[in-house]
């Protein structure tokens, strides 16, 4: 779930994008870049590491020029080599710099076209650097020496009837402008906003609103499903449909644990479905567990935060803040590989003891997935002298893999695969376990009022793959290359290869 960002200004746009790109992070803390142009020519910076470590001051003084992309990096595909940070960059034709979110799930016959026919050398095992390439080429196919919008759009038509999958994409056009468009079912967000300045008008185009607000640019709206938008060196903006119109269908798990709460991705505010969420999982738990006797409700921070308060309030249950997070460490589910992941979240959440002393307690997620959270948080609650632990999780169970963007490639490591909940919450050493309904779940993000979506891509929860072009064997392939074990050891080989030496 990466973040990406683009700017056209009338000024410097570095510090537009750093700041940006801050805002976005935790959509992806592994690594950041940024790709800006000045006067026809190219700065490029990205590495491994968060925002603040990546972009040094004397990076920044380099990074010039009034139009640039950005990126912040969760790997869902290939590595997490430096090599793979983004934004990917090929000379020709013009010079294309390009920054991805999601997941294509027709790489590998990519891959292999763009070797075969397009004559094309692919430098890492990024389904982005393959992306960036076939726009090339097919940039490259309208032979134009100064390409029109039309040209761009043209040649991004041929881009999406090879490309499948997920994906919200900025592109850098070196001279000309930048390219920002969305998957034909707009399962991964991207939205655009403008700014009046004495100079002119400036725009943004970002992964999620809460970066736009900030930086004090309006919102316009967001990028339809299959639609791309050009804003040229000379802030004009341009706009083509290149797939069947059609409304979207987000990514549930967006607004489960993605986003930012601040944020509204395609009218659909963040917040909002979460105070939804916890109100669902309040009646649920009061259905199923009317006779319980809870004294307090703990959220598991952060994201849960929203959803438990909710609970909390509706069911007249005393809410605290019983564990305390290091603000300093990052999110625990987007860190590549188990052993970290589990090592984090005892660094990152501290019980305060009375909260939890004699108490019995209601713990709220906003999800379990791998189970990795919420069995070491239960063992401390019980070593700060719980008496009974209960939780609960504001999404249903995640039973399958996620293919668009999330990196949950293997159904061996979700904790509800192949279990129902009371497995489930033996194995996590609950006393009690409860998960919303799917039903719940999308009517809590559905809202008639501002948006128009009544579907959402719901794939990790029902296996539903609205793509349609996901088969047992792609599933057998991607759990066999990305599963925890074997992306261990493709890190070592390609750090000690030094494929792309920065
Ligand atoms: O069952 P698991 O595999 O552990 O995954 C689910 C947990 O991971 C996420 O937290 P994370 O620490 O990533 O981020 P947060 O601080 O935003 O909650 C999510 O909010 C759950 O707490
Ligand atoms: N999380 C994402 O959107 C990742 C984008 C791309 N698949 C990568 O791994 O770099
Ligand atoms: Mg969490």
């Amino acid at each position: 779930m990466c973040g990406i960002v683009g700017v056209v200004s009338t000024s410097m746009v570095n510090q537009t994008i750093f700041d940006a790109l801050t805002l976005l992070q935790h959509r992806g803390q592994d690594a950041a870049g940024m790709v800006t142009s000045h006067d026809g020519g190219l700065c490029l910076r990205k590495d491994n590491g968060p925002v603040s470590e990546v972009f040094r001051t004397r990076h920044m003084k380099k990074l010039l020029g009034n139009i640039g992309i950005g990126h912040a990096r969760y790997p869902t595909a290939g590595t997490s080599s430096s090599a793979e940070a983004q934004p990917f960059y090929v000379n020709s034709p013009y010079g294309v710099s390009l920054a991805h979110n999601g997941n294509l799930t027709n790489t590998a016959k990519l891959k292999q076209e763009v070797f075969e026919s397009d004559l094309r050398h692919i430098n890492t095992t990024s389904d982005s650097e393959v992306l960036l390439n076939v726009l090339a080429h097919e940039l490259h196919e309208e032979a134009k020496l100064v390409p029109t919008p039309d040209d761009i759009f043209n040649a991004l038509e041929r881009v999406y009837k090879r490309i499948e999958g997920g994906y919200a994409v900025v592109a850098l056009i070196t001279g000309y402008g930048i390219l920002a468009f969305r998957d034909p079912d707009g399962v991964r967000p991207l939205i655009y906003g403008s700014r009046e300045t004495e100079n002119g008008m400036e725009y943004m185009v970002a992964s999620e609103s809460v970066a736009l607000d900030a930086a004090g640019f309006k919102i316009e709206r967001d990028i339809r499903p299959g639609e791309a938008m050009f804003f040229d060196v000379d802030h004009n903006v341009h706009v083509r449909q290149c797939t069947p119109e059609k409304v979207a269908r987000p990514c549930l798990f967006e607004y489960v644990y993605f986003a930012r709460p601040d944020t509204v991705i395609d009218n659909i505010s963040v917040y909002k479905a979460r105070i939804n969420m916890g109100d669902a999982l309040a009646a649920k738990i009061k259905r199923e567990w009317g006779d319980l006797e809870i004294d307090v409700v703990i959220p598991i921070p952060d994201t849960s935060r929203t959803a438990a308060l909710q609970i909390a309030q509706t069911m007249d249950i005393p809410f605290r803040e019983g564990l305390v997070k290091n603000r300093y460490i990052g999110r625990t589910f987007i860190m590549p590989g188990q052993t970290v992941r589990k090592k984090s979240v005892r660094q990152k959440l501290n019980p305060v003891p009375f909260e939890f002393k004699d108490k019995n307690v209601l713990l709220v997620d906003d999800s379990i997935v791998r189970g990795t959270t919420s069995r070491e948080i239960i063992e401390m609650a019980r070593d700060a002298g719980a008496n009974k632990v209960f939780i609960a999780s504001a999404a249903p169970e995640v039973r399958y893999p996620n293919v668009y963007g999330i990196d949950m490639p293997a159904v061996e490591e979700l904790i509800a695969h192949n279990r129902n909940v009371d497995e489930i919450c033996e194995l996590i050493g609950a006393d009690g376990l409860i998960f919303q309904d799917l039903a719940d779940l999308k009517s809590a993000c559905i809202d008639e009022k501002h948006s128009d979506v009544r579907e959402f891509d719901t794939s990790v929860f029902d296996g539903n793959y609205i793509t349609g072009n996901i088969t047992e064997e792609y599933l057998a392939n991607l759990a066999a290359l990305r599963n925890d074990a074997k992306k261990n050891k493709l890190e070592t080989i390609v750090s000690s290869d030094m494929l792309y030496p920065m």
